[in-house]
């Protein structure tokens, strides 16, 4: 029988999640390795990076080349970080099934003290993130954050290199490596509420496509499925441009789903922030809900403050 073919970006982070889903599916359907192909995958976000994501602009920059070979068949499944998912997907393509979510938190990684809220007056941060970089001018409005790019391994060189007195990655990503050592403090997701889509590994395919729909079928975990369509929903409304710093976390109990969504200006001086809850059911409109509830609260003066 032909391969299935699995589609990932290149990184160590996206081959660790792209083994991952092989195992998983290997395990539920009783398969040899043999019976996947995994077929790695340069994009334009991997190809340029010396430049901030925000100003490359552009959605789906991690996404495009694999979508391309989803749409016209040679591939069958994409593994991504749902994080990095445009909420708007290609016709003919969605995210089909999601992973248990891993630790939704991030980590602190300081090398001039342990504690974000340690850190010496005007220390220097480095984070790629808008998101984590607003929240930290947030807490810490005397500490300078500078744009630090890259893959997992090369910012954790700049900092012990010295370029900066700490960094902030997404802990599921760094257990995903086998490299929770590093980390010196894992922030509280009410202080610090994480990017929608982070810690959940997404798998997207063509929705006519039965036969890898029921392939997936048994790997999908309902209740991070049911968080991701929450905090997708949220960041749609929010028309999630690449320049606002958004934040969405869904916990599921039972049939019940919580939300806590905020977005920020860049120099983290004003902030809205939202809670809702309501039946699983509902995940998507709530989520979208309570985005157009923070975008009215906000008003348009906020969004067009930075652009
Ligand atoms: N855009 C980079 C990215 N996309 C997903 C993760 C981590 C893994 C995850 O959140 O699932 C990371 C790195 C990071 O934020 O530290």
């Amino acid at each position: 029988m032909k391969p299935y073919r699995i589609g990932t970006r290149g990184s160590p982070l996206a081959l660790a999640q792209a083994s991952e889903t092989r195992a998983r599916l290997m395990a539920a359907h009783d398969l040899p390795e043999e019976a996947f192909e995994i077929v790695v995958l340069s994009t334009k976000g991997d190809r340029v990076t010396d430049r901030p994501l925000s100003e490359i602009g552009g959605k789906g920059l991690f996404t495009e080349e694999i979508e391309e070979q989803l749409s016209d068949g040679r591939l069958d499944l994409a593994v991504h970080s749902s994080k990095d998912m445009p909420t708007v997907l290609p016709d003919g393509l969605g995210l089909v099934a999601f992973l248990e979510r891993e630790d939704v938190r991030d980590a602190f990684i300081g090398r001039s003290a342990p504690r974000l809220e340690d850190l010496p007056q005007n220390a220097v941060v480095g984070s790629a993130s808008l998101r984590r970089q607003a929240l930290i001018r947030r807490l810490r409005p005397d500490i300078s954050v500078i744009t630090f790019r890259g893959q997992v391994e090369t910012r954790l060189r700049k900092l012990g290199e010295g370029q900066v007195d700490a960094t902030l990655l997404a802990h599921a990503g760094l257990k995903r490596l086998g490299n929770t050592g590093v980390i010196t403090e894992l922030l509280d997701p009410e202080s610090f509420p994480p990017a929608p889509g982070q810690g959940a590994i997404c798998i997207e395919a063509r929705i006519n496509d039965e036969r890898t729909a029921e392939l997936l079928a048994p790997i999908n975990h309902p209740a991070t499925q049911a968080a991701l369509l929450c905090e997708r929903g949220f960041l749609g409304a929010l028309d999630g441009s690449c320049r606002t710093p958004i934040a969405g976390l869904a916990t599921i109990a039972g049939d019940q789903l919580s939300f806590y969504g905020m977005i920020l200006t860049p120099d983290g001086s004003v902030w809205h922030d939202i809670r809702t809850e309501g039946p699983v059911g509902d995940a998507s409109v709530l989520g979208a809900e309570a985005g157009a509830e923070v975008r009215v609260r906000a008003g348009s003066s906020f969004f067009d403050s930075w652009v």
